[in-house]
């Protein structure tokens, strides 16, 4: 047993907290919270969501200190190309947010609870009109139908010809029986949390293409074994993080032999602040593979304290720990 002083995995001192809002709801929430952790490799950010417990953190851990400590694999490629993300916002305001992202991609939330078909079908048309018929239109359902209602959906809001559909239900054989009653291919984003899900994907024939965020699946490595094993071509997508965890994105993005599509990765766009001077921000839809620095000023703009996020990780850590066998 090492101790909490001397302990290579420990949370470094320096580490910092930071709150940046959002322009519009996302996920339910209007401020996005992390913490940066500095190493010898860079800065990390751990930053799961705030119902996250911490068996389910522990990877969001390991990314965040493969970040910090390792560095990450060298890219294939020196930039991204990038989709716009539209929240369940009003058709004028979805319209507003795909003009300003300068992507050819959006990605457009449906499904929301509380809102009626009636909403996705206008959204999806504004982002149509607002992209024009060479740009490319996709919609997240976030597992928010029943495989009845994702079949009538799709069939609907193809009339804007969709790219792809991400995550229409829930559960796996509902994916799969959606998957075999339209012509739109099916994403699979939430179905994929662990190493082991891809295979069980793959196995039970729910999904074209895969999801992948690094924070969720443990780092970029874990990642790109997670992308090897299923063989399915591999959408890379942000959590909503900061620049220093969306370069984490950009590393795995950047690092895949194969990227067929636009990456979820221009969610910088999303936040009213950032922790860099030089945010990743797109141009001409696409992301610079680059390193992110830390920007003082920026950072006490948007600090809080870092003692909860202390904690956090540190139990995360403790979960990873168990997880792997060294508790
Ligand atoms: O993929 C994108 O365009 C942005 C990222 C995104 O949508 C997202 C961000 C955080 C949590 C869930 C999701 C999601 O894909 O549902
Ligand atoms: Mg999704």
């Amino acid at each position: 047993m090492t101790s909490p002083a001397t302990d290579p995995a420990g949370v470094p001192a320096g580490s910092r907290a930071f709150a940046l809002g959002l322009r519009n709801r996302f996920r339910g929430i209007t401020v996005r919270e992390g913490l940066l952790v500095p190493g010898p490799a860079g800065w990390g950010e751990f930053s799961p969501f705030a119902e996250y417990g911490p068996r389910e953190s522990s990877r969001w851990w390991a990314a965040c200190w493969e970040a910090a400590h390792q560095g990450w694999p060298a890219p294939v490629r020196d930039r991204v190309p990038v989709n716009v993300t539209v929240p369940a916002v009003g058709p004028e305001r979805a319209a507003r947010i795909v003009a300003a992202g300068g992507c050819a991609t959006a990605k457009v939330k449906v499904a929301e609870r509380g809102q009626d078909p009636g909403e996705d079908i206008a959204r999806v048309e504004a982002v149509r009109h607002a992209l024009g018929p060479s740009g490319r239109v996709r919609v997240d359902a976030n597992g928010g139908w029943d495989a009845d209602t994702a079949v009538r959906m799709v069939r609907e809001l193809d009339r804007f010809d969709l790219e792809y559909v991400e995550q229409p239900c829930a559960g796996l054989d509902d994916l799969a029986l959606v998957r075999r009653r339209v012509d739109v291919p099916v994403a699979a984003d939430e179905s994929i949390r662990k190493a082991e899900d891809p295979l069980r994907v793959s196995a039970a024939g729910a999904a074209d293409i895969v999801v992948l965020k690094v924070q969720p699946l443990g780092g970029v490595r874990a990642a790109l074994r997670v992308a090897e094993a299923c063989g399915l071509p591999v959408v890379v997508s942000s959590a909503v993080e900061s620049s220093v965890g969306l370069a984490a994105g950009v590393a795995l993005a950047a690092a895949l032999p194969e990227l067929p599509y636009a990456c979820g990765l221009a969610t910088a766009q999303m936040l009213t602040a950032d922790v860099t001077a030089e945010p990743l921000l797109p141009a001409d839809g696409f992301l610079p593979v680059r390193a992110v620095g830390v920007d003082e000023e920026r950072l006490r703009e948007v600090e809080i304290d870092a003692a909860p996020w202390r904690e956090r990780a540190e139990q995360a850590r403790d979960a990873g720990r168990e997880r792997s066998g060294q508790g």
